[in-house]
């Protein structure tokens, strides 16, 4: 078990560790009451009931209503903080890996997965929550009974102490035996656990497309075959674990009987026990066992939760693939003409170990002019998303480099970079809120004139106009109640909406008709003259107005000319315009 987990989450605790002294404090008040009760009942037996003293019975009997009020305030307050800790703990760790997951790069939430990273924040952060709580409620006060309760127990009955020490030898016997079978398997049901969580996933984020194939019963056997192994990896823990309580009662009641068996025998013949040191002796085998079940009981949330803070300090300790220049340059965002050059660019994505794997881009050479509109055209993955992605500096090329103005996009700061660039990604993702908000996310402090400008370039506002609310009309979740088009509007209208100095669209009208796509493009180089244009596509009718057309193939850049250039002189773009367009569809100037 990694104890360096829990230093460092006690670390990130370390301004409050007063808190964490009081509750040693408490435990320790807890403890004495509880072990002091026994010894006082031995006393008011012996030497109140047996002795008919009724001042003793009544003096005695107070102390030990003192003993239980103190035992009972301290754990009431101990569990307070309990409660208090382990919920200051779960919003700290959850806003740490918040916060961190924001400055990660694509590069390492490639690595990390969205879905993984969901596990990480929610389960992971629970299963710490859970552990954080059990240890300063139970276990803190589990060493200092079962210390407790062996001491006085060798000061009042240790003629007893042989027994005592049989049924400790026995239970931990016990207790090794349930944490070599418990552990492992509950390793087992933790994958298993996540395996019945991926499937799920998986099906219900994609329940369309299960329906539309008719594949329900192909999912359902699916689920079926994980749910089933999560049961066989269950089954094991749960039986064990149900198992203890009784062997715990069990041994008990043996220990029980032997201590009023011999401690009777140790009576009658006048060995030197009083009656009340074997009743006592009796309820500190009770104070024993309680302990070590609470050490049975927590310690698999103990290790499950060490496991889940590796997975939540892996994140915390990621260091971001791209990060700010230490001495940035300088870059005003309002004066920045937009003449983006790739010289001599490679690029890899990033393995598991973070080192580049197999090129994607190879010696890309390009200089895109201000206010220059570039199409990409090629294959589906030859390169042009990752090409366009290398700009704003969402990954860093491998080799060569991207620059604006002559300045390395490295140089820049991300912020600033970022500022003078408009995106619009190939999925276009839209956040639950209403559609002002969705549109003025890059700049909250626009105007609604200015929004409306974005919205009727983009063609948002025609289909906004006949929603009720207009744009207070609410946005749901990914944008869900907006056909594909109508997203893919949206997002362009958002990048537009920043009013940048160079804009990129991937793809993003791949679901618009090709008369709503014209229109879009027409107010796009209407209202952005000045701004560098790429744009990214499958269809030549997206690209076909632009300066340039650049083809690529296999991450190089093959031929590059306007519409008319590559159709007379290129094979591949007469080709792709024959597929396409050959049928006479000659939209948007075609010639
Ligand atoms: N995040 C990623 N991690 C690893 N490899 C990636 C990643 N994104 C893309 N690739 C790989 O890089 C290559 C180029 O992908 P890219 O998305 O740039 O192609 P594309 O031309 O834009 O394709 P499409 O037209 O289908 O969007 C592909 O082989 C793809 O598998």
């Amino acid at each position: 078990m990694k104890r360096s987990n829990y230093k460092r989450l006690f670390k990130l605790f370390y301004g409050y560790r007063r808190w964490f002294l009081l509750s040693i404090i408490l435990n320790i008040f807890f403890a004495a009451g509880a072990l002091a009760i026994p010894a006082l009942s031995a006393a008011l037996i012996d030497y109140g009931i047996l002795k008919g003293n009724f001042g003793h019975v009544l003096d005695i009997g107070f102390l030990m209503l003192i003993a239980a009020v103190i035992a009972g305030i301290c754990q009431i307050a101990n569990a307070a903080i309990a409660v208090w800790a382990s919920e200051y703990c779960t919003h700290v760790l959850r806003k740490k890996t918040f916060e961190k997951i924001q400055t990660l790069s694509f590069g390492n939430i490639d690595r990390f997965r969205s879905s993984d990273l969901l596990v990480r924040l929610t389960t992971d952060i629970m299963n710490v929550k859970t552990a954080v709580m059990q240890t300063i409620m139970n276990l803190m006060q589990a060493p200092l009974l079962l210390i407790g309760a062996i001491i006085i127990l060798h000061f009042t009955a240790q003629s007893l102490m042989w027994i005592i020490v049989s049924l400790l030898i026995i239970f931990t016997i016990s207790l090794i035996i349930y944490f070599v079978i418990v552990e492992p398997a509950f390793s087992r049901k933790q994958k298993k656990i996540d395996g019945v969580n991926k499937a799920l996933r998986e099906t219900l984020t994609g329940i369309r497309v299960v329906k539309a194939f008719v594949r329900q019963q192909y999912e359902i056997d699916k689920y079926q075959g994980a749910i089933n192994e999560l049961k066989i990896a269950a089954l094991r823990p749960q039986h064990v674990m149900a198992y203890l309580m009784p062997t715990v009662i069990a041994i008990s009641f043996l220990g029980f009987g032997a201590v009023y068996y011999f401690g009777g025998v140790n009576v009658l013949s006048g060995e030197g026990l009083l009656i009340g040191n074997v009743t006592s002796a009796v309820q500190y085998i009770l104070i024993l066992m309680m302990p070590l079940m609470i050490i049975a009981i927590v310690l698999p949330f103990i290790t499950q939760a060490n496991a889940s803070l590796t997975r939540i300090f892996e994140i915390m300790d990621a260091i971001p693939e791209i990060s700010d220049p230490i001495n940035p340059i300088q870059v005003n965002p309002d004066t920045v003409k937009g003449r983006v050059i790739f010289e001599h660019v490679d690029f890899a994505y990033r393995n598991e170990n973070g080192e580049p794997e197999g090129e994607v881009l190879k010696d890309i050479n390009l200089i895109a002019e201000p206010g220059e509109t570039i199409g990409f055209l090629g294959s589906t993955g030859c390169g042009k998303s990752s090409l366009i992605s290398l700009i704003p500096r969402f990954y860093d090329v491998t080799r060569g480099k991207v620059t604006i103005d002559g300045v390395d996009v490295r140089d820049m700061k991300q912020s600033t970079l970022r500022s003078i660039i408009g995106i619009c990604l190939q999925e276009p993702v839209l956040f639950s809120g209403n559609i002002r908000d969705a549109i003025t996310f890059g700049r909250s402090d626009m105007t609604d004139d200015e929004m409306i400008v974005a919205s009727k370039a983009a063609d948002v506002d025609g289909f906004v106009k006949n929603i009720p609310e207009t744009y207070d009309g609410k946005v749901a979740r990914r944008g869900a109640n907006f056909s594909g088009g109508q997203r893919q509007r949206l997002s362009i209208a958002r990048a537009l909406a920043t009013k940048p100095r160079i804009l990129i669209l991937d793809d993003s009208t791949s679901a618009c008709d090709v008369a709503t796509e014209a229109r879009i493009q027409d107010a796009i180089t209407d209202m952005m003259k000045n701004v560098t244009k790429f744009i990214v596509a499958q269809r030549i009718s997206s690209v076909i107005t632009a300066d340039r057309i650049v083809l690529m193939e296999h991450g190089r850049i093959v031929a590059s000319g306007t519409h008319t250039e590559l159709l007379a002189e290129n094979a591949l773009y007469q080709e792709i315009y024959e597929s396409q367009l050959g049928s006479g569809l000659h939209p948007g100037g075609a010639s």
